[in-house]
């Protein structure tokens, strides 16, 4: 069998990050940052005011000293005043700091009314104020020239405000991969239908939609199909148009598993030593198009098809994505015993309160416990060479909400 890392590997090996495209700040939330930006712009782009007040010499200031007013210098000011000795000038917030000044008193520190007012031909100041008071200096954020955003960030909000900032009104961004999910078998049954014998609610589909918005794809479909191998080619062909296919089910060794029936040959399938989500399948299909497409055949059985999705899918999209990939994690103590199988990780879906992880049900890792699958905050490792959990061991919690 193979390990988890070896299987991790192999399938960081099938994908490559998307094309980067030239994309508008304002519409990029989602994608990821392509290069690094250098700043174009110093950040202030010039000093400035942080208040509104005046601009003044702190050498001349005394409380009680009175100073000329030469000028006023609202925000966005094509011109400034020169400040001599004994003068200020009005000035707001974000306004240039004019030549000769070095420090701004705040109108509430001086003997003018705040608001809307005349300029004064003389200003009394009732506290000094020392030199860079107030004053935001060009570049104290970012010089022109220093990284700005690295490659590899996250596009957000803050990302497109600090861009903007920086010069830029378009990045090359890689937006988010294309996924589409597929779940098969003839028992399944969209949610909320009546279930006929040997039915199940189709859960995956839902669960693997959900998971790979979580890892910042964009999903373009889910839906399941019958293990029927023409549905399944014909279903496949149209999933095809995504960046990445993601199955469930038919991948073990039944007589009627369509997924191996219609890609043995171009997928490979393997086990891989973990508990559940022993068989995996994975490769490259060539679309309609002509594109390769990387193709991940997960186990059918629900928890099976949540940890596999956790542990090969989500770096596979960062992969796509142009991201690294982490996996925050937790230490915390068995809150009770349980047995592991020999030579297998297992993944248990846990809850984790006051450091102790309880297993969210007395069956464990049991690969078909959906129904409570929703209780767990974590998953908890247990390595391959221990085959029995004690209460009070230390394990590793992997977190299933980042
Ligand atoms: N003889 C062997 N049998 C099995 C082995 C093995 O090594 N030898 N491995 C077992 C393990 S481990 C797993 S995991 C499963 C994987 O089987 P498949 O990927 O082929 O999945 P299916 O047989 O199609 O389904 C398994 C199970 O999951 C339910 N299921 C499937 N799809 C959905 C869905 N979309 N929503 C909800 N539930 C789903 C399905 O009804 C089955 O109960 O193979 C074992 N067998
Ligand atoms: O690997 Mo299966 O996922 O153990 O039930």
């Amino acid at each position: 069998m193979r390990t988890v890392e070896e299987q991790r590997a192999r399938i960081l090996s099938l994908a490559e990050p998307l094309a980067a495209e030239v994309t508008p700040i304002v519409s990029a939330v989602g994608g990821v940052l392509a290069e690094d930006l250098p700043a174009r712009f110093a950040v202030p782009p010039f000093d400035n005011s942080a208040m509104d007040g005046f601009a003044v010499r702190a050498g001349d200031l005394a409380a009680g000293v009175e100073l000329v007013v030469v000028g006023d210098i609202p925000a966005g000011a094509t011109s400034v005043p020169e400040v001599g000795e004994g003068q200020c000038a009005r000035i707001m917030t974000g306004a240039p700091l004019p030549p000769g000044a070095d420090a701004v008193v705040p109108v509430e520190l001086t003997d003018q009314p705040w608001g809307q007012a005349e300029l004064p031909a003389r200003m009394r100041i009732t506290e000094a104020v020392a030199v860079g008071k107030h004053v935001r200096r060009k570049g104290e954020n970012v010089r022109v020239g220093e990284p700005g955003l690295p490659a590899g960030l996250a596009w957000s909000p803050a990302a497109a405000s600090s861009a903007a900032s920086l010069g830029y009104a378009e990045v090359p961004l890689i937006r988010r991969p294309r996924v589409a999910v597929l779940s098969t078998g003839s028992e399944l049954v969209a949610p909320g239908e009546p279930l006929g014998f040997g039915q199940i609610p189709d859960s995956n589909s839902v669960l693997l939609a959900g998971l790979c918005r979580q890892f910042g794809a964009e999903v373009i479909s889910a839906r399941a199909v019958g293990d029927d191998p023409a549905q399944f080619r014909a279903a496949l062909d149209v999933a095809l148009a995504a960046d990445l296919v993601v199955t469930t089910g038919g991948v073990s060794v039944g007589a009627f598993e369509v997924v191996r029936q219609v890609t043995e040959g171009q997928i490979e399938f393997t086990k891989v030593a973990m508990q559940p989500g022993k068989p995996q399948a994975s490769g490259v299909l060539a679309a309609p198009d002509g594109r390769k497409v990387p193709m991940l055949g997960l186990p059918g059985n629900p928890v099976s098809a949540f940890v596999s999705a956790w542990v090969f899918v989500r770096p596979l999209i960062a992969c796509l994505a142009g991201r690294a990939d982490r996996w925050p994690s937790v230490q915390a103590r068995a809150a009770v015993g349980w047995s592991t199988p020999p030579g297998r990780r297992q993944y248990v879906p846990v809850a984790v309160a006051d450091g102790l992880a309880t297993p969210v049900h007395a069956l464990g890792s049991g690969s078909h416990l959906v129904a409570t699958l929703a209780l767990a905050d974590g998953l908890a490792v247990v390595p391959e060479d221990v085959e029995q959990v004690q209460p009070g061991d230390l394990l590793t919690v992997h977190s299933i909400t980042a």
